[in-house]
Parts: C-alpha cells; sequence; structure tokens
C-alpha cells in the first residue's frame, strides 16, 4: 500500500507492500497509536492504540466500517464483473443477510462434525512429512495452505482439491494460483490504476490472467455447491456455469432471510468432533500458547482497512468524514507500546490467560494499563484533524456496545473470556490481540480456522521435532522477507523452509 508519514510538513511516502509490515512496526514504535499518514492521495490514520481500537471495532458511536474502495480489488478475484462479497462489502443490508447465514454454518456445534476431515487430511501430511524424511528441507508455509485448501474446499463446498496427495503441483493448481492472484490484488490495492489499465504497468496483462484464473476457480466452487443442476465435482467447470451465478446470489440470500443456514448446503460429512486437546493429549497444554504466540508476532491478516463515513472521534481527535483508517494487526500486535519485550516468542505470556480468549488487551495483564484516555499516544498528528474542544479530548474512547444486530446468534468456538481484565464484552478499555479482528466484521470463519490451526500444529509437534533450515538465514533471515500479500507471507519462492525430525526415531 502507497502510505506516507507526514514530517515537519513533508511526506515521506513508502510502499509498504515492497517495505513489508515492518515500517508502519516501526511508525508504531517511534511515534505512538495514533498515526497520520498519505494513503495514496488522502489524508488518513494508522491506529495500534488499544482504546481506538475498542472503539473503532466496536457497534458504538466511534466504529468504523470496511473502506469498501480499499478491499474492491479483492473481488475482481472472487465473482465475475467484481461484485462485492461477505469480506469485501459495506454493511449494509445485504452483508447482513449472507453474513447470518454463512455465520450459522460455521456455528463451532457445525464445525465440529468436520474435525475428522481435518485430523485426516493433516494425518496425511504427517505421513508424506515422514517418507520426505528430515535431510529434506520442507516448505512448512506451502504445507499448512495444503491443508488449508483441502479443508475449506471439503467442510465448505465438499470438493476434494487433493492439494496434500499432490506429488507435484502444475503450474495450473490453485495451490499456485491463489498466491498469484492474491500478489495482484496487493498491486492493485497499492495502485488502483493497473486494474484500469493493466497494460502500462509491469506485467499488468499477466495480472489480469491471475486474477480471472482464481475467479474461475471460486465461480467453480460456488456452482457446484448448488443444490441442483450445477456440474458435479468431476465435471469441469464451462463458462455456462457463470450465468447461474446471480440465482445462486440470491438462493443464499432467499434462505438467509428465511433463517436458513444456506452455505450448510455444502455440508457433507458426518462424524465426532472431538478435538485433540479434549483427549488425553501432552501438547494440549502448549499448543494453545503456542498457537495465540504465533498469531500475535505472525497475524495471518497482517492490516485491515475502514473508513469514517461522518466526522467520527478517534482517540482525541475528530477526523473528517471519508478519511481512511488503516488498522495494521501486526504493528498493533508487536509494538511495544501494547507488549513487553514483543519481538520474542514466548508462548509463556499465555499460561495463565483465559483459555478462550482471542480479543485481549495484554497490557491490562502486565499491569502497564493507564486510563483509556491517556494511554492514546498522540503523535506527529497533532495538526491532523480539527480536534475537538479540550474537555473533549479528555474523554475516554466509547467503549463498545453489548452485541446487537447480524451476529448475534453466531456461536463461535470460543468467546471472548473478557478480556484479561479489560472489562469483558460492553465495557472493553482496549485491544491489543485480535489474529481474528473484532466486532461484528470479525472472522466469520474463525471456528473452522482455530480448529484447524490447533489440530495441525498439535499433530506436527507429537509428531516432529521441527528445525528452521539453514539457507533460512536463521529468524532474522525469515523476518526479512515478511511481506504483506492479502496475508502475511514471505517474499520469493522459497517460502519457509523447516527440517522435521522424526519424534520416534529420535527416542529410539
Ligand atoms: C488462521 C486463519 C484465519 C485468520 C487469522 C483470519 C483472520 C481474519 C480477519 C482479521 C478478518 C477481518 C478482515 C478485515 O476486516 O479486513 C477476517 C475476515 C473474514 N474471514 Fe477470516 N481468518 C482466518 C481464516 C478464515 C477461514 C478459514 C474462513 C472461511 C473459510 C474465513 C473467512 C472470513 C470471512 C468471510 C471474513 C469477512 C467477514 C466479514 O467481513 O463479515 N477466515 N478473517
Amino acid at each position: 500500500m502507497l502510505c506516507g508519514k507526514r514530517v515537519h510538513g513533508t511526506t515521506q511516502v513508502v510502499q509498504t507492500i515492497e517495505m513489508g509490515p515492518g515500517v508502519l512496526l516501526k511508525w508504531s514504535d517511534e511515534y505512538g497509536g495514533i498515526l497520520r499518514v498519505k494513503f495514496l492521495w488522502h489524508d488518513g490514520l494508522v491506529v495500534t492504540d488499544p482504546a481506538a481500537l475498542a472503539a473503532i471495532c466496536g457497534r458504538g458511536e466511534g466504529a468504523l466500517d470496511k473502506a469498501a474502495g480499499i478491499y474492491s480489488p479483492i473481488n475482481f478475484m472472487c465473482a465475475p464483473r467484481g461484485h462485492a462479497n461477505l469480506l469485501t462489502s459495506p454493511a449494509d443490508d445485504s452483508w447482513k443477510a449472507v453474513r447470518k447465514a454463512v455465520a450459522l454454518s460455521f456455528a463451532f456445534s457445525n464445525i465440529r462434525k468436520k474435525f475428522p476431515i481435518i485430523r485426516d487430511r493433516t494425518g496425511e501430511l504427517v505421513q508424506w512429512l515422514q517418507r520426505v524424511g528430515p535431510a529434506e528441507a520442507v516448505d512448512v508455509d506451502q504445507a499448512a495452505l495444503r491443508v488449508t485448501l483441502d479443508v475449506i474446499g471439503l467442510t465448505a463446498f465438499g470438493h476434494d482439491y487433493g492439494c496434500v496427495r499432490l506429488q507435484a503441483v502444475p503450474p495450473s493448481h490453485l495451490l499456485r494460483v491463489l498466491p498469484r492472484a492474491f500478489t495482484e490484488v496487493m498491486r492493485r490495492i497499492a495502485n488502483p490504476l493497473r486494474a484500469v489499465a493493466p497494460a502500462l504497468f509491469k506485467n499488468g496483462a499477466k495480472g489480469v490472467q491471475e486474477a480471472v484464473a482464481a475467479e474461475l476457480r471460486s465461480v467453480g466452487l460456488l456452482v457446484r455447491a448448488a443444490p441442483e443442476g450445477g456440474p458435479s465435482a468431476a465435471r469441469p467447470l464451462e463458462l455456462d456455469d457463470l450465468k447461474r451465478l446471480p440465482y445462486l446470489t440470491a438462493c443464499v440470500k432467499a434462505s438467509a432471510r428465511a433463517g436458513a443456514g444456506a452455505a450448510d448446503r455444502g455440508c457433507r460429512s458426518d462424524g465426532c468432533g472431538r478435538a485433540p486437546w479434549s483427549h488425553d493429549d501432552p501438547f494440549a497444554g502448549l499448543t494453545k500458547p503456542a498457537t495465540c504466540e504465533a498469531m500475535r508476532m505472525f497475524p495471518v491478516v497482517s492490516i485491515m482497512g475502514r473508513v469514517t463515513e461522518r466526522p467520527t472521534r478517534v482517540g482525541p481527535y475528530l477526523v473528517p468524514a471519508g478519511t481512511p483508517v488503516g488498522i495494521p494487526l501486526f504493528a498493533i500486535q508487536n509494538t511495544i507500546h501494547n507488549w513487553t519485550d514483543p519481538l520474542h516468542f514466548k508462548p509463556e505470556r499465555w499460561l495463565d490467560a483465559p483459555t478462550e480468549a482471542y480479543v485481549m488487551d495484554m497490557r491490562m495483564r502486565e499491569g502497564r494499563a493507564k486510563p483509556a484516555a491517556a494511554s492514546t499516544h498522540v503523535t506527529a498528528a497533532d495538526d491532523a484533524a480539527p480536534a475537538g474542544p479540550a474537555e473533549d479530548a479528555a474523554a475516554p474512547a466509547q467503549p463498545p456496545r453489548p452485541r446487537g444486530s447480524a451476529d448475534d446468534e453466531e456461536e463461535h468456538m470460543w468467546e471472548d473470556g473478557g478480556g484479561g481484565g479489560g472489562g469483558g464484552k460492553g465495557g472493553r478499555s482496549g485491544i491489543s490481540f485480535m489474529p481474528f479482528s473484532e466486532g461484528p466484521r470479525s472472522c466469520v470463519g474463525q471456528s473452522l480456522a482455530k480448529l484447524e490451526v490447533l489440530t495441525v500444529l498439535a499433530m506436527l509437534l507429537s509428531h516432529f521435532r521441527i528445525e528452521l533450515a539453514e539457507e533460512m538465514g536463521g529468524r532474522e533471515g525469515v523476518i526479512a522477507r515478511e511481506s504483506t500479500h492479502l496475508t502475511l507471507q514471505t517474499r520469493g519462492t522459497r517460502g519457509i523452509r523447516m527440517h522435521l525430525h522424526p519424534r520416534e526415531r529420535e527416542q529410539a
């Protein structure tokens, strides 16, 4: 994303995609929790301040909606003619209806039935890794992507991508198409002109092909999951199938209004949902804190975009309508203002944290929190926006209102456990950890994601001792290649290579 910070009246422009998510972390460390920047030609804010984030992600007056313009390049990857989707749409009535239907399908009571799928695919991955052996360095990032695509395909659409079983990955396979399309999306977010006149830009025409290839695959899944008349998993997608899409979208919305979980149509497996940590799993105690610490340091979604619809208070500032607001999860979860010793991987931070908390204010746990208003770090943005009256500047951030709309009935695998002292729902004073975001636009798929992440980690840790390959250049080498390509990834094609030493062999 093109953005720049104001320094003494001049603007330093940087492209955060090229420089990696670390640039916003550096600025947050240096300038504090509310920073005025330029997003393209707009003035915007970057917010890492916990109290301001609680208001932005809540439902009160300070709540902000999606910046649909920033998200719109994603549309071209998902649907013909670039229609908005659940992720990219502003929170209008249509979004509410679809969100309600999809959330029902992702209720943990439904998702737990999918556990055997996750366990069995991960089991196949373990067998494959055992065959590869410890001498060869394996790209674990890609291994995780293989399981994830198989799990999403099977659980949501009854479609088997067969990623884990692939010996070699052809260039046209989703495993390759998806990362290339993600890269094109990020390029278009950084430079919207790229979508309008691709020929003017390096690899612009190729980017169009990547977007179309990803779009065809998304559409293929939707059409296959249709109740009747769609092609079977065995029949390849044909262009005529695309004409059925408006009908499918109407189906989802209609059943959403009727209160039925339309996306359940894709759910085709039965079975017990016992998760690994509910058994006598020796790694259960370790897996949850390790998962949380990994998600803190390396959040999959490293930045989110919101926009003020009307003049809105953000911390002590009143910002004008139409101001884009960047929410850099990577910086929020790694800045020295929100965490003690943030650059060190310390799963033990989470040992006595409420087990089910995935949204919390870690400053409270570390005894570092100040009252909400005082904890707002005033920055180079002093002249940012027409500030409110002096007494307003001292007013605490608006706490989120109790839940009351689309996702009222959502049942997540783990409800927020009260934010570790942050006051719980409706009274949270701040947020410094939210890998799945928070509030009405939080991740609707988080129950599936958590089940998969924990299962994969528990099974890998119980079978292997894992060691970073030397060619990665240590932790610093990996961090130096961090890059936002829609999700947090590493630059280049090497991925994250590791040696996996089978535990039985070592014990014998
Ligand atoms: C570890 C895995 C995952 C992480 C960390 C994650 C994180 C997030 C975050 C931070 C958001 C908010 C994005 C924003 O506002 O810009 C989000 C939204 C969303 N996620 Fe996930 N996600 C994960 C897996 C999944 C899965 C497996 C699915 C579905 C199969 C999913 C579906 C969605 C959808 C549809 C939204 C948009 C919700 C809305 O705006 O109403 N996610 N996710």
